[in-house]
């Protein structure tokens, strides 16, 4: 007999599957099918006690990944927004947060940024902060550590996912969100035998009825391989009234006269960084991998 079900956990090739009265599953793909992530809502057939097969997922209204020439990983279906998490120590990658949009905005999520630890004053910080808010970013200063009020707000009625660099502080925005959360997770893969494996999984938390969050393990890089050159130069919100501007319609925006993009960058619409960053992916996901 087949249920409903959602993920609430992925680790591994393994997912723990929600059933509609709250029973959870220990499941396993179909064959060697493992492309399911948190936040999927699937069918799943029972095979044991508390555990199933997952037959079918259901068209996602949204899907958020990585990937580099070899792989791509699901990080999160499903989820109207995605939090990057920052703070003010130990400093960030600015990278990875440009990464984060660019999924982001690939996948058509709303994405937030989060500067946690501002009990810890660092004005380099609060500048970029800054800067992403004149993007047009939602922005928000927060200190974990004493109180997440000012996030609740903004998780109503979302699926949110937070993502971010190890040490940012996203276990404290969960535990802070969430008090129970971690060790009923804890209780439940006791039960399921997947203990060993809740560090590295990705969960999915019900804060209410029609809010839940999503929290991944720290990202150290976040290959964006399946985007092409087109989506890539949408995903810089900023480049898009120049788009389609440039002398050569196969510009690269590198050194061609005449280029918009750097026109726009010299004129100081769009920050040097984002062009700097936005070739960077653009050169990785140029290279040709053969075999
Ligand atoms: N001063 C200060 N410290 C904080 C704040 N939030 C979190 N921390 C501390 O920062 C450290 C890292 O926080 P975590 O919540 O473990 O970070 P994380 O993002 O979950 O890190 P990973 O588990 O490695 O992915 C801990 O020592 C926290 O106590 C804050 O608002 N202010
Ligand atoms: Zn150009």
């Amino acid at each position: 007999m087949s249920h409903p079900g959602l993920i609430v956990a992925a680790y591994g090739k393994r997912y723990n599957v929600e059933l509609p009265d709250g029973r959870i599953l220990s499941c396993v793909t179909r064959g060697k099918k493992v492309d399911n992530a948190a936040g999927d809502r699937v069918t799943v057939t029972l095979t044991a006690n508390n555990e199933g097969v997952i037959e079918k997922t259901a068209e996602r209204t949204t899907l958020l990944y990585r990937s580099n020439a070899y792989k791509s990983k699901v990080l999160a279906a499903n989820v109207t927004q995605i939090l990057i998490v920052l703070a003010t120590q130990p400093s960030f990658y600015e990278d990875l947060l440009n990464r984060c949009l660019v999924a982001a905005e690939a996948a058509g999520i709303r994405a937030v940024i989060l500067l946690n630890k501002c009990d810890l004053p660092n004005p380099q910080a609060l500048q970029k902060l800054e800067q992403y808010a004149a993007l047009g970013y939602l922005t928000l200063q927060l200190n974990a550590r004493q109180s997440v009020e000012v996030l609740k707000p903004l998780l109503a009625g979302h699926t949110s996912v937070l993502v971010g660099q190890s040490g940012m502080g996203k276990s404290t925005i969960i535990n802070s969100l969430l008090p129970e959360a971690r060790s009923k997770t804890q209780e439940i893969s006791t039960t399921l035998d997947s203990g060993k494996h809740t560090t590295t999984a990705t969960h999915l938390y019900h804060l209410d009825q029609d809010s839940a969050i999503i929290d991944s393990p720290g990202l150290q890089e976040f290959g964006l391989y399946h985007i092409n050159e087109t989506e890539l130069e949408y995903a810089f919100v900023e480049f898009r009234p120049f788009i389609g501007h440039c002398k050569f319609n196969n510009c690269t925006h590198t050194h061609e006269p005449d280029c918009a993009i750097l026109k726009a960058v010299q004129a100081g619409s769009i920050p040097p960084e984002r062009l700097q960053i936005f070739q960077q992916i653009r050169s990785e996901n140029s290279v040709q991998v053969y075999g």
